[in-house]
């Protein structure tokens, strides 16, 4: 589902969103009276581009096109979802709903990125034509998927799953905050966390980097894939979280923390913080943090999504709900259709050679699926393994780039399948991978014929392939010259 968004605000969270929109397919309206906002916009996309579509392994819709408009009701009228971003301050953001509400449909969704109001709050005293969602995300928009959704008690039913329905559709992973609180969930979490961190600079205890240190190399490593609960409940041991709790629970009340004590933000202690922060980054411009950031962020989701933990496992769920099925088999079968992701690439600044030999068994791993060799019929004990593969390099490949992978089935019978894919990038040809797999009982690890129906669905497409001119550079040795 694609629709029309218009974002107020174009600042850090503005663009963000405007960015995620965009790549999703949606046509994306941007108001934000900063002179500076567009060209803040176009980092903020490009960044996104490089990033975003490496997170999956199925296709993005066409990138939807981005529209800077002079007026709020040239961004509101017709959209279906408007997201505000202004500045956190209640007054700015009620003003700015009752001249959006003068213009748009009334079954919008109109959704506040507010990091703490409630929608009560941000309502206030307005008409209620629209009411006011919150759709709380996180920085950077464009990569990570958790938002948290908070509704009035007052708004209306069907509300929410339409929320639900759009920020699924562009890769977010709603949270319902059943109730209305400052601060929502994460926020009051992160606060926690940060008001300690003040008090150690503040006492004179750590600086900037070794606070930084303490998450990066201990426990911050742990909660992107287990939280906090399951994290604790593994430290208390095969008897688990009650025995966690009886052992750390007198912690709580004994001063290892300021509670809810808040250090005053006294102009000595904010020249502390920044010049720390400042040493701390060095030369490293925002533009340089950002991008490392990205990096490292795609990095770590597709670990996730390996494993299926935490993050990874709502990637796993948007790729297996936009897979396709295997289509016209009288042509090349698409098997990938893809971005090159961020850790793909190498020194040399082009996707690096273990990646292609990766994307093409993803693609015979799909192939594989298609003809019925999924996880039920590898769980009842057979399989393929690879026995030969050759690839071949044509031309580079860059981070965010789209290819495809086209398969030809050169054999399908008995226990062989000999598959020839082509990876291109438009009409560009980037690799071909020619492997041989043989089909394998899991219990004996030797080779056997495969079951009739999976037998049947690989013959019909080699047969039918069979017809199609032999692929160019098929049954190439390593070295041969050209023709
Ligand atoms: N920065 C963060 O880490 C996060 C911020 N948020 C929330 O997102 C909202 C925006 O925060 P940031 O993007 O950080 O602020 P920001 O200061 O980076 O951007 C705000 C933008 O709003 C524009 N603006 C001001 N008045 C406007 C108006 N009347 N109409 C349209 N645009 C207007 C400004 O020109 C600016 O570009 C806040 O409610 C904040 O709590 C939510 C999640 C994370
Ligand atoms: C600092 N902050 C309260 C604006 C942070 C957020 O709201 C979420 C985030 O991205 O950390």
């Amino acid at each position: 589902m694609t629709g029309v968004a218009a974002i107020l605000g174009a600042g850090v969270i503005g663009a963000g969103w405007a960015a995620r929109f965009a790549l999703m397919g949606w046509e994306v309206r941007v108001f934000d009276p900063d002179p500076a906002a567009a060209a803040r916009l176009d980092r903020v996309m490009e960044n996104a581009r490089r990033a975003l579509p490496g997170l999956y392994d199925t296709p993005l819709p066409p990138e939807g096109a981005v529209i800077v408009v002079d007026r709020i009701s040239q961004a509101v009228r017709g959209a279906e979802w408007i997201q505000e971003s202004v500045p956190e301050r209640l007054d700015l953001k009620r003003t700015l709903y009752q001249k959006v509400q003068e213009h748009c449909a009334d079954e919008v969704i109109l959704a506040s990125s507010t990091s703490g109001f409630t929608p009560s709050a941000l309502q206030g005293p307005a008409a209620r034509r629209c009411p006011v969602l919150v759709a709380h995300p996180f920085n950077p928009v464009y990569l990570l998927p958790l938002v948290e959704l908070v509704a009035a008690p007052d708004a209306p039913a069907d509300m929410l799953d339409r929320a639900k329905q759009v920020l699924t559709g562009i890769g977010m992973a709603p949270l319902h905050v059943r109730h209305e609180i400052d601060g929502h969930i994460a926020d009051r979490l992160l606060e926690s966390l940060w008001r300690e961190a003040l008090w150690l600079v503040h006492d004179g205890i750590a600086t900037t980097e070794e606070i930084d240190e303490a998450i990066c190399l201990g426990f911050g490593l742990r909660w992107a894939q287990m939280g906090l609960f399951e994290t604790y409940r593994i430290a208390g041991g095969e008897q688990g979280m009650g025995h966690f709790l009886s052992q750390f629970g007198p912690c709580l009340k004994a001063p290892w923390s300021h509670l809810t004590d808040v250090p005053e933000l006294t102009d000595e202690l904010v020249r502390t913080i920044a010049d720390q922060s400042d040493a701390q980054s060095g030369t490293r411009t925002i533009a340089e943090l950002e991008r490392a950031r990205d990096t490292n962020l795609v990095g770590l989701l597709r670990a996730l999504k390996w494993t299926g933990a935490g993050a990874g496992a709502h990637l796993r769920r948007f790729d297996a709900a936009r897979q396709g099925a295997a289509g016209d088999i009288a042509r090349p079968i698409v098997t990938q259709d893809r971005a090159v992701p961020l850790d793909w690439t190498d020194y040399n600044g082009h996707m690096t050679e273990s990646r292609y030999l990766y994307a093409f068994a993803d693609a015979t791993d799909r192939f594989m699926e298609m003809i019925g060799c999924d996880a039920d019929y590898i769980a009842a004990g057979n399989s393929y393994f690879t026995a030969e593969t050759h690839i071949r390099h044509l031309a580079e490949a860059h981070a965010g780039q789209r290819f495809r992978i086209e398969t030809t089935v050169l054999e399908g019978a008995g226990k062989k399948m000999h598959l020839f894919h082509r990876m291109l990038s438009g009409e560009t040809l980037l690799a071909t991978g020619e492997h041989l797999l043989l089909h394998v009982n899991l219990e004996t690890r030797r080779s056997c014929p495969p079951g009739p129906d999976l037998a049947h669905r690989l013959s019909r497409i080699a047969t039918a392939h069979a017809a199609l001119p032999r692929p160019d550079g098929a049954g190439r040795a390593v070295g041969q010259k050209p023709g």
